[in-house]
């Protein structure tokens, strides 16, 4: 997979060089590119803002100037992704989604947004925009975002992560349930001890005692998850719980 993100702050991605996306990038899973918006840009101040039509506060990044980088980085099928407070909510279903294409190009806004014709031109243009938010909260710009999604993508790539199935069982994963709590040594710690069933050995008890308190926790913190799920999905005795 080729991964470009173009933004006027590039460094703030170096952190990509790092961890599971460095060593994916050095195995030759992931092609990642970042590049400095300002590098298409024609004017001595390097200018990729102006004041909002319609008046306002802030400014607003340029048309022109995304054009131009966008024309030269998207390849053909490429997704377009802009990070933006005001799209759709990226869950792991969109990184799973995401991650089964050939070449995913981040266009990270700044100051007040992009202007909106850079979507509506692309749209028109056959390519498949994904105005994607991270949260409700406020951020300075579509940097941090990116970062949050392009990890969530690359580590369902295959190859990336040591052992697939772990990426079954994890909050938001296959199960459509928060993970269980888990626990490692020292057996005994701060007067506190290991759920008795952990060191039964009986796997069947350990498999369930796991999916009750996965099926607990996500119906105490997320029961928006739980009205999600599939019912075919659940046995008896989830059902039960
Ligand atoms: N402020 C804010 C909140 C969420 C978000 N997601 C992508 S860019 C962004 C910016």
């Amino acid at each position: 997979m080729r991964v470009d993100v173009v933004s006027i702050f590039p460094d703030y991605l170096s952190v990509l060089d790092l961890s599971l996306v460095g060593k994916a990038r050095q195995r030759g899973l992931l092609d990642l590119r970042v590049h400095d918006l300002r590098g298409w840009t024609t004017d001595r101040h390097r200018t990729v803002d102006d004041t909002p039509f319609g008046g306002g506060a802030g400014m607003v990044m340029r048309p022109d100037v995304w054009g131009t980088a966008l024309d030269e980085v998207l390849e053909p099928g490429a997704r377009l992704i802009l990070p933006t407070p005001s799209g759709e909510v990226f869950t792991q279903r969109h990184a799973e989604s995401l991650a089964s294409a050939d070449q995913l190009v981040f266009a990270c806004g700044r100051y007040e947004g992009i202007d909106a014709r850079v979507a509506e031109h692309y749209r028109d243009a056959g390519v498949t925009v994904h105005e994607l938010s991270i949260g409700d909260y406020v951020l300075n710009g579509g940097e941090v975002a990116s970062l949050v999604m392009i990890e969530a993508v690359a580590r369902l790539i295959p190859g990336m992560v040591g052992n697939p199935d772990s990426l079954v069982e994890e909050s938001h994963g296959a199960a459509g349930l928060l993970e269980y709590p888990v626990y490692t040594k020292p057996p005994s710690w701060a007067d506190l001890e290991i759920p008795e069933v952990l060191l039964s050995g009986h796997h069947a008890k350990i498999e369930r005692w796991r999916r009750d308190r996965a099926l607990e926790r996500t119906a105490q913190l997320r029961p928006d998850m739980i009205a999600a799920l599939d019912v075919a999905s659940l046995d008896k005795h989830d059902l039960a719980l």
